[in-house]
């Protein structure tokens, strides 16, 4: 760790922390031991030695790039993005906006082969470099899942997995571009720091599923969260996958591990592409903290809910909510009322 600084955002403090990064070749209890104490410590971790193929990751990026290399007008034929398909600055329902432009897509084969239509002018091209990417990284999710159950000594080891696998699994896919902001303009008396300075492309959040596989192009902007006002930023390998608890394992694991809050700069110079799958649970399935996590000294924190009723939570409020909270059973009147705000 080295010292604290300025944040240009805001004066909030700036933090260089030395991620955890898993080689997923390394002997399989030493890994899940290693990922546990991730998911504890930060909820957030880099995995190497992944098994994604270079071309699956490489067909995935070139086809983002064509896409948003394409006209406003093009790009706007494939939207709007609720509940699937590009959206430009806005995020979500209630008002959140960013530095973004993205597709967002259902994993489900056929309707990614039905939006591909709007998308490109080669849709089977399109659609099949979006299925075969989602196809690999599902995989590796429920390799990450498995070896976190493995860590926890639970028995079921697919008690996560699972809900991925699941024919019905809620999950999503999203392509993110940060366009780069430099335009060669001086920066003027009155406005001396917008010749250089870092914006929101996507604000601070967590994410609502069980665990997210996040990679980029070769371009910083990505931070996390790990206290109130501290923020560290990730340094970019777009070799490596990225890992995000979600809420969803948070209260599977009864809080042991933590969902990360997490944010998108923009660059000044260069353009950023991220690629995200959010793995999620069926719309029907029912969210508990596992037993082996629940005891007397850590009792029950979250309520049941079933997938369904979070997403509907979810959407309901803003980008940077806490919506666990509400689900909290201790959950006081003044907590609620925060978790709002
Ligand atoms: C403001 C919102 C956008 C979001 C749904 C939400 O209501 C709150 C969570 C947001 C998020 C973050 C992770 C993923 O990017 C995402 C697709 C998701 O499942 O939850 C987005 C949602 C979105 O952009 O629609
Ligand atoms: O672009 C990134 O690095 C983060 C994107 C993100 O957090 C999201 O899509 O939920
Ligand atoms: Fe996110």
């Amino acid at each position: 760790m080295v010292a604290a600084s300025p944040n240009p955002i805001r004066n909030e403090k700036m933090l260089a922390v030395d991620l955890p990064v898993i080689d997923l070749s390394a002997p399989r209890s030493e890994v899940s031991k290693l990922i546990v104490k991730a998911c504890e410590d930060y909820g957030f971790f880099k995995v190497t030695n992944h098994g994604v193929g270079q071309e699956t990751i490489s067909r995935m990026e070139e086809e983002s790039l064509a896409f948003f290399s394409k006209t406003a007008s093009e790009k706007h034929r494939a939207g709007p993005a609720n509940p699937f398909g590009y959206g430009c600055k806005n995020i979500g329902f209630n008002g959140d906006m960013g530095e973004v432009e993205y597709l967002l897509f259902n994993t489900n084969k056929a309707s990614i082969a039905q939006r591909s239509k709007t998308i490109s002018e080669e849709p089977a091209k399109f659609s099949s470099a979006v299925s075969d990417y989602i196809e690999a990284v599902k995989e590796l999710a429920c390799e990450l899942l498995e070896l976190i159950a493995e860590g926890l000594w639970v028995p079921d080891t697919s008690v996560f997995s699972r809900l991925i696998r699941d024919v019905e699994s809620d999950s999503v896919f999203r392509l993110n571009h940060y366009p780069h902001h430099h335009h060669h303009l001086k920066a003027t008396s009155s406005s001396p720091t917008s010749y250089n300075s870092n914006r929101v492309g996507f604000g601070e959040h967590t994410d609502p599923q069980i665990l997210t596989l996040l990679r980029s192009n070769d371009v910083g902007g990505l931070q996390i969260s790990p206290q109130d006002g501290l923020w560290v930023p990730v340094p970019s390998d777009p070799a490596a996958f990225w890992i995000n608890v979600g809420d969803v394992l948070q209260a599977m694991t009864n809080g042991r591990f933590v969902s990360v809050r997490h944010r998108a700069l923009t660059n000044s110079f260069k353009s950023r592409m991220s690629m995200a799958y959010f793995g999620g649970p069926p719309l029907n399935a029912c969210l508990r903290a596992l037993p082996e996590v629940v005891t007397p000294e850590h009792p029950l924190l979250f309520k049941p809910f079933t997938w369904a009723e979070f997403k509907k939570t979810t959407h309901s409020l803003r980008l940077g909510d806490t919506r666990l909270n509400l689900f909290r059973i201790s959950s006081s009147h003044e907590e609620r009322v925060s978790s709002m705000n």
